[in-house]
């Protein structure tokens, strides 16, 4: 079986006939820190749950760890952390109970709960500081509290892979640095992360690649952007007014494109 997570060819949606993502090339190998960024609307989340085979294609092809979606079976290998999603969908759970959700894929038919999965829960919990809600109805957490609930399932299920969705979009600065440490303990165990986020903030450091989204198609893949001056500032807010207007290219083109993202690459 292929040791690379996620291998997209010329991968193509359109919805409703518009077409949202345009011959997208990716391939993205384990020990990778992948970060998806672009404006609103340029297609980031498309191209995840397409990568996951959530969205179909219509045209080219994405693999997963070598298998098309349809055809993969390893679920346990990848933890998905979507975007704004209703924790327990309206269905009375604990934050535990969502959690250990996590370890479902893990889990063979007629197999009860052990002591690697009640220990993978807790120590999910504790990564995200939740513990102390383990028994609390989530519909009873803030926003930023139910997206740590949902970073804290996909940790439980100790996947190879992980793929968020703007993971730290509502969460305050502590939870963020909270989530950067987690993330970086596991990219020294070799797991890969591919990410989609409007501000890296404190986890610029753990991406190892940035792969920038343009209407529909991959600008740049290469050396994550730094942002610099007023722009690194926790809670500038990075608006890409001019992201249409610019030519994919080599470094100058996507440090233009990326409004707000200043400086030398490293
Ligand atoms: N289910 C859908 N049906 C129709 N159009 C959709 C659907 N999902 C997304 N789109 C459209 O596809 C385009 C890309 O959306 P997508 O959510 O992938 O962008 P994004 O880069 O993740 O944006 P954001 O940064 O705002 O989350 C947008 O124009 C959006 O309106």
């Amino acid at each position: 079986m292929s040791e690379t997570a996620f291998s997209m060819t010329d991968g193509q949606v359109s919805y409703d006939g518009t077409p949202v993502l345009r011959g997208i090339d990716l391939n993205v190998c384990p020990g990778e820190v992948v970060a998806l960024l672009g404006s609103n609307g340029s297609g980031k989340s498309t191209l995840v749950r397409a990568l996951l085979g959530l969205t179909p294609l219509s045209g080219g092809t994405t693999l997963i760890y070598g298998s098309p979606p349809g055809r993969f079976r390893d679920w346990w290998r990848i933890g998905y952390v979507p975007q704004r999603l209703q924790v327990g969908g309206g269905v009375p759970a604990t934050v535990q109970e969502v959690v250990a959700s996590g370890r479902i894929a893990r889990q063979r038919r007629l197999r009860w709960t052990n002591a690697a999965d009640k220990a993978a829960v807790a120590t999910a919990l504790e990564a995200v500081s939740l513990a102390d809600r383990a028994h609390d109805p989530v519909q009873s957490l803030s926003g930023g509290q139910q997206q740590r609930v949902l970073i804290a399932r996909a940790l439980a299920g100790e996947p190879d892979t992980y793929v968020m969705d703007e993971p730290t979009a509502g969460v305050d600065a502590a939870t963020q640095q909270l989530l950067a440490d987690t993330l970086s303990r596991l990219v020294v165990d070799g797991k890969t992360v591919v990410l989609v986020a409007h501000e890296l903030g404190p986890l610029e450091p753990i991406v190892t690649r940035g792969v920038v989204i343009r209407d529909g198609i991959i600008s740049h893949d290469g050396r994550p952007p730094r942002p610099e001056g007023e722009c690194a500032r926790p809670g500038h807010e990075h608006q890409h007014p001019h992201a249409a207007e610019t030519v994919a290219g080599p470094l100058p083109g996507w440090q233009a494109e990326l409004t707000g993202w200043q400086g030398e690459p490293r």
